[in-house]
């Protein structure tokens, strides 16, 4: 491996009791919400074909009405407190809140810049109302804070000429004093969830993002960051020239995911996912296929399943509302969570084979096995194998512990679950599963001689 001054500060899986609380999260709330939410997606009677928070960038959005947008920022209708309770009761264990996207716009009060929720006829502090809501709520919250910021006149996406690096140097000094800011106002903050990190002119500031990590770390201690921050000395982010993660979990899963555990290189992750294809703020109209609440459940628990967390994005509108689709997943997420999230809090990679009825989930403390059943096969046999050694003594419905599942033993470390719910059943289902080491008996397992 090449020596690195600024390559990942750490190996391996952080162990401190900050990232355990976050590794068995299991289920987050993105929240994108800005003065992208008054168009909505729209200008003038046009439709905006990309995500809504990007209308700036849309040729057909004049900058100057896109800048001048703060000054009818009025939602009359947020309520900080019944966001988050949503949260709590859809099962949602923290939030990243947009504190500032590409666009520049801050939604807490900073004295960095005028381009602020303060100088907005709403005037009042988001930032400030949504963390004490949430952690009120008891659900960690975690900043999101973009490094593209189109609004300040140091940003640049690449440094071309003295000119540019000058005046980036302000941008970078801008940009720490805004992070300190907001570590120095919300103090409970568990973690930053950094965005628009990809400009060539900010992968050539190793050192100085270097530097302003190690500063933001210690102002609050076990602080959370991921490999979406800063780059290495030559540039590359999420994983250095070794190839070693930079930050404390991989960044890299936005509305797409690992499909084995391979995949994940045996690191934290989250995946980061839109409930249409591709909406993080709000776009009155929604094209295309809206996920369904089985499918983000089947999302939620594989993401368990390979040692990930899975954050579902909600967009408000320009008044403060949480839309009835969003607040219809969230119901009946949480619905099945009440019921369910034994299988997923605090749970992550069982090392059985995968089988296609589902998914396997553990429980890190307690060594508990889950099954979550989204695809039940037409014979009513779950295939279940276990690895040598081991014994599967009993099966039974998570939410009828009592009564023990029928199982038979196929064949040496695999047996047939036969189960197949009375009625038919429009939501995935979970089977406990007990298990103990056992000694190989000779039995009558022959392996064929081929
Ligand atoms: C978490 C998501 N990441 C942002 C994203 O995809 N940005 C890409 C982008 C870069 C430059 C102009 C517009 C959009 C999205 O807007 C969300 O915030």
């Amino acid at each position: 491996s090449v020596k690195l001054e600024h390559g990942a500060h750490r190996l391996g899986k952080r162990t401190d009791k900050p990232m355990q609380a976050w590794r068995n999260y299991g289920l987050g709330q993105f929240i994108h919400w800005g003065v992208y939410a008054i168009p909505g997606g729209h200008w003038e009677g046009q439709y905006y074909p990309g995500a809504a928070e990007w209308i700036r960038s849309w040729k057909g959005m004049p900058k100057d009405a896109y800048d001048n947008l703060y000054k009818q920022f009025n939602p009359k209708k947020f309520n900080a407190k019944a966001w988050a309770k949503q949260a709590g009761d859809m099962g949602a264990k923290y939030v990243i809140i947009t504190t500032k996207h590409h666009d520049g716009f801050c939604l807490w009060p900073s004295k960095y810049t005028d381009y602020t929720v303060a100088n907005s006829p709403y005037k009042k502090d988001i930032i400030g109302q949504l963390v004490e809501a949430y952690d009120a709520e008891g659900i960690d919250v975690y900043l999101y804070f973009s490094i593209i910021d189109w609004n300040h006149p140091g940003y640049r996406s690449t440094l071309k000429s003295e000119q540019d690096r000058k005046e980036y140097e302000e941008f970078k000094k801008f940009t720490r004093n805004q992070l300190v800011e907001l570590l120095t106002l919300y103090p409970s903050t568990k973690g930053l969830w950094f965005d628009g990190s990809w400009d060539k002119a900010w992968t050539e500031q190793a050192e100085f993002a270097d530097a302003l990590g190690k500063e933001l770390r210690e102002m609050i201690p076990g602080l959370i960051i991921g490999s979406r921050f800063r780059p290495d000395d030559n540039g590359n982010r999420h994983f250095d020239t070794n190839g070693d993660l930079i930050g404390d979990y991989e960044q890299g899963w936005e509305r797409k995911m690992p499909n084995t555990i391979e995949d994940t290189n045996g690191n934290d992750w989250d995946c980061v996912m839109t409930v249409p294809e591709n909406q993080w703020g709000y776009h009155s109209d929604w094209k295309g296929h809206v996920k369904t609440t089985n499918e983000l459940i089947e999302m939620l628990v594989k993401a368990a399943s390979l040692d990930g967390n899975f954050v579902l994005n909600f967009g408000p509108d320009g008044q403060g509302n949480i839309r009835s689709e969003e607040t219809r997943l969230a119901a009946e997420i949480g619905e099945w969570m009440k019921e369910n999230n034994e299988a997923v809090y605090g749970c992550g990679y069982l090392d059985w084979e995968k089988q296609d009825w589902g998914y396997y989930t553990v429980n890190r403390e307690t060594g508990k096995k889950y099954m979550t059943v989204f695809n039940i096969p037409v014979s009513g046999a779950l295939r279940v194998k276990v690895p040598g050694k081991t014994k599967l003594n009993k099966a039974y419905l998570l939410n009828d512990p009592g009564a023990s599942l029928e199982l038979e033993e196929i064949h040496r470390n695999e047996y047939f679950i036969h189960y197949k719910p009375a009625s038919a059943t429009d939501r995935p289902f979970v089977i406990g599963v007990e298990t103990t080491d056992a000694k190989i008996e000779d039995g009558h397992y022959q392996k064929a001689k081929t």
